[in-house]
């Protein structure tokens, strides 16, 4: 429930990012002792995997933000159902699970299905590695006698595919390279962790990712990079209230793509070396905004940028050249008065004022484009449904707008 019009004003601090922790979190059932993960975000995609390594037969300490993975006595028992279900990166088990034990059976991966999300370069890649590959009644049989390194050119620079092929490909025998690899932060981090943990991996965040396999992966600490995409919810959110907010804990170059394009649409902006000030103003020109795979716009920002549009004067054009048809909340800004038309892959915002409605997020980011949107309401109560989308992504975020003076709180059932 959000009472809005007040501007954002004071600072937040970011966690670290899901996107990371839930592939690192598979990554540690590659090692033979106790992996330490410290930065970890309190996000329900983290809770969910954790059991699934419970489950695996791992043993898990999750204490403040510090989880502690013994995988000595993990085995690679068939998982077609339940928890996976749950979350989208489910599918690093089969990467992690087919580098230690040459087998696994997972389910197809859930999470936040705004449109078909095929997975076909992670079996591709898996294949290439010397897998046998099976869909049996909606789960994924991968079997492998032996991993053997590969040169795999990836035809979309996937996230996923590149973490999945990485996982496996540090126990494959050889050298494996990943061309049209993804270049998002967050690769980096996993293969910060692999290589702690004793891989050989080189050239994570570039086009080409080159691993050496080993036969051995110990246990290590790893420290998890904060969330660029919680921190420019933030950034946007304080734009959209015309606020004054410091988002505290961030790496500001992960966040470029955005911060130029709320320059160039008049807020005020100023990197520091750990943080992000974000000065609001009055006045905001319509943009044109493309996202794109890193360092391009990211799609998971595009959402919560829609409802920064509907605060700008004329009409701005949003394309996702990532996804084709994430628009799920279009039709909900729609009923809260804004101005937008999907045209193919873009969304067309003609600015204006958005009035409270009762609104329904169906994915993650849409909850988040739907809290900022609410924020931006003067009168009335906006209601958002759904809230289980954004407890996927988003660590205490109805504390943290509290604490920045906004009135937003959840109804208890
Ligand atoms: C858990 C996680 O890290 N999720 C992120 C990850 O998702 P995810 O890893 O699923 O996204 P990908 O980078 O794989 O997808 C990018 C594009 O490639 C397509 N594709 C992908 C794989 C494949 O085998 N075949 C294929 O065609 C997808 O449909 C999509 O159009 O990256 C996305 C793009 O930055 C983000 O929105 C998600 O937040
Ligand atoms: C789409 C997202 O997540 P996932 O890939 O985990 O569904 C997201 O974080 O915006």
């Amino acid at each position: 429930m959000i009472s809005g019009g007040r501007p954002l004003r004071g600072t937040v601090s970011i966690s670290g990012a899901k996107n990371s922790a839930i592939a690192l979190i598979p990554a540690a059932l590659l090692a033979e002792s106790e992996v330490v993960l410290d930065n970890l975000p309190h996000l329900s995609d983290v809770a969910v995997y954790s059991a699934i390594l419970e489950e695996l037969g791992a043993r898990v300490s999750w204490e403040g933000n510090h989880m502690k993975i013994d995988p000595s006595n993990v085995v690679s028992i068939p998982m077609p159902n339940g928890p996976v279900k749950k979350l989208r990166a489910s599918y690093y088990l089969m990467g992690a699970l087919l580098g230690r034990f040459h087998e696994a059976t997972i389910g197809l991966p859930g999470g936040c299905n705004f449109e078909p999300r095929p997975i076909d370069q992670h079996i591709k890649g898996f294949e290439a590695l010397g897998a046998t590959v099976t869909n049996e009644h909606g789960s994924i049989h991968l079997y492998a006698k032996e991993l053997r390194g590969a040169k795999i050119y990836l035809d979309v620079s996937s996230v996923g595919a590149t973490i999945n092929i990485m996982l496996a490909a540090t126990r494959a025998k050889g050298s494996t390279i990943i061309e049209n690899a993804a270049k998002e932060p967050e690769i980096i981090d996993v293969a910060t962790l692999l290589n702690s943990m004793g891989a050989s991996i080189k050239g994570a965040g570039t086009e080409t990712i080159r691993i050496e396999g080993v036969t051995k992966l110990k246990g290590c600490r790893h420290s998890i990079i904060p969330d660029r995409i919680q921190a420019g919810t933030y950034m946007i959110a304080a734009a959209a209230t015309r606020g004054d907010v410091v988002i505290d804990g961030v790496i500001p170059k992960h966040l470029e793509a955005l911060t130029a394009k709320l320059i160039e649409m008049g807020v005020g902006v100023e990197e520091l070396d750990e943080s992000i000030r974000v000065t609001g103003s009055d006045k905001y020109e319509h943009v044109d905004v493309k996202a794109l795979v890193y360092p391009g716009f990211p799609t998971d920002l595009q959402s919560p940028m829609t409802s920064l549009l509907t605060q700008a004067e004329g009409v701005s054009v949003l394309s996702d050249f990532v996804y084709s048809n994430r628009f799920k909340h279009v039709p909900e800004l729609v009923r809260m008065g804004a101005k937008i038309r999907v045209e193919g892959r873009s969304a067309v915002i003609e600015g204006g004022p958005l009035n409270a409605a009762k609104v329904k997020a169906s994915d993650l980011r849409a909850g988040a484009a739907l809290v900022i949107a609410g924020l931006t309401v003067r009168e009335g109560i906006t209601e958002v449904s759904g809230v289980e989308y954004i407890d996927r992504g988003y660590d205490n975020l109805v504390t943290n707008l509290r604490s920045l003076g906004a009135d937003v709180w959840r109804q208890v059932e």
